[in-house]
Order: structure tokens, then sequence, then C-alpha cells
């Protein structure tokens, strides 16, 4: 049932294996979910399609990268999701960045029990890159404007040797927040339609620059 819902909503291309993790990934989060506060709990119902669905689209969308950067982690959207689909190509590495200790308690006990490829940095973000020195692929979910996300993903995606991909998830207002960061920056932007929001995107961002004034 709930793989079928990924497989008609994103055409699902993961092993039985992969699906069983993704499966005992959600029945965590439900049991932590009930103390403490992963998601906003009137989405918790629709787990499925709201949260791991809808983490799913980003890797479907990304290269195989081998390091990959999430910051604001939360309850695992969509950093651990990822890490579980890295587990199955055996490679790659997801660092997830979250300054709270509860949700980084979830966050290493759902990494440990899945097998996922990922690590958990307890830390801000502000202090993340000194940590993380490089990466090719870049996620967060519920962070913050998209001006400031360029702000926080900069020393990943600017300068000499920093070149990584971005994948953000947009509500509705998604151009608005587009029209206010190339005041500041210059890069490559791909919109790819939401497969669960309607009116939602995934923002693909690259070769990112600073205007200069
Ligand atoms: C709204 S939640 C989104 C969580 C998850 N990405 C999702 O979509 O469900 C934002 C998360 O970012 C974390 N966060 C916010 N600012 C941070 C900072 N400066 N450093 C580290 N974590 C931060 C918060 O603790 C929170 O868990």
């Amino acid at each position: 049932m709930k793989t079928s819902l990924a497989e008609s909503l994103i055409g699902l291309r993961v092993s039985r294996e992969t699906v069983e993790k993704l499966e005992h990934f959600g029945a965590l989060f439900q049991k932590w979910a009930k103390s403490i506060n992963l998601v906003a709990p009137s989405t918790i119902e629709d787990l499925w399609r709201r949260h791991i669905v809808d983490s799913l689209q980003i890797f479907q969308l990304s290269p195989a990268p081998k390091a990959w950067v999430d910051l604001g982690s939360g309850g695992g959207f969509p950093g651990v999701i990822t890490a579980i689909c890295l587990s199955e190509l055996g490679d790659g590495w997801v660092h997830l960045v979250e300054s709270n200790n509860k949700k980084c308690a979830f966050l290493r006990v759902a990494l440990n029990e899945t097998g996922a490829r990922g690590s958990v940095h307890p830390i801000r973000i502000e202090n993340a890159s000194a940590i993380i020195p490089r990466c090719d692929a870049i996620s967060a979910r519920a962070l913050a404007d998209l001006s400031q996300l360029l702000d926080y993903f900069a020393p990943w995606m600017l300068g000499e040797g920093a070149n990584a991909v971005a994948f953000f998830h947009k509500g509705r207002d998604y151009q608005q927040e587009i029209d206010k960061a190339v005041s500041r920056f210059q890069f490559d932007l791909v919109k790819h339609a939401s497969v669960v929001e309607p009116d939602s995107v995934v923002l693909e961002i690259a070769n990112l620059s600073r205007r200069t004034k």
C-alpha cells in the first residue's frame, strides 16, 4: 500500500530491502513523534505522502552523490530518507546538521536501526562547513527562505572547488523567493513540480555566484 503510493507518485525504483528500511523508519518515526515534536502533528496521519515520498523525490532527482549535506534535518526529512536510499548504492554519505538535541537522538537511532549511510552533527548550521568541508549535493526543507538558504550553503556552493548542487522544497510562494534571491545571487535553476503538493516545487540550483554591486 505505502510502496504502491510511492511507486505511483514517483515511479519509485528501489529494492525490497530499501522499502523495508523506509517502512521501519516510518514505524520508528510514529513511535518517537508521540513524545517529541518531529513534524507538525496534523501531518503525521499522512506521513508517507507528506514526508517520506516528498523526501524520496529529491533522491530521484539527484545524481549519485559522494557527500550530501542536509541542514536543519529535524525528524529526518529529507536527510534520513536520502541516507536510506544511498545505503542501497553502497556509496555516498549524508551529513545531517541539527541543533536540537532531542531530534539528534532520534536521528541517530533512525540511522543506526536502518543501517543508513549518514551521521548526525549536533551543531549550529553556521559552524557546519568547518566540520564538513566538501559535498556534492545539498538539501534543506522547511528551514528558511531561499536567500537565507543560499547564505547558509554558500561555503559548499561558492568559491574554489565548491560546486555542490542544491535541492530545496518550496511552497506556493517560491517565485517571490526566487525574485528576492536573484537580487543578490546568480545561479542556474531548474524548477521541478512537486509530486505530492500541486502548488509546490523542488528547486534545483547549481553554479552559484554572488552579484557584485
Ligand atoms: C521546521 S524544521 C524542518 C525539519 C525537516 N527538515 C523537515 O522538513 O521536516 C527546521 C529544523 O532546523 C533546525 N534548525 C533551525 N535553525 C538551525 C540552526 N541555525 N542550526 C542547526 N539547526 C537549526 C531546527 O531545530 C529544526 O529541527
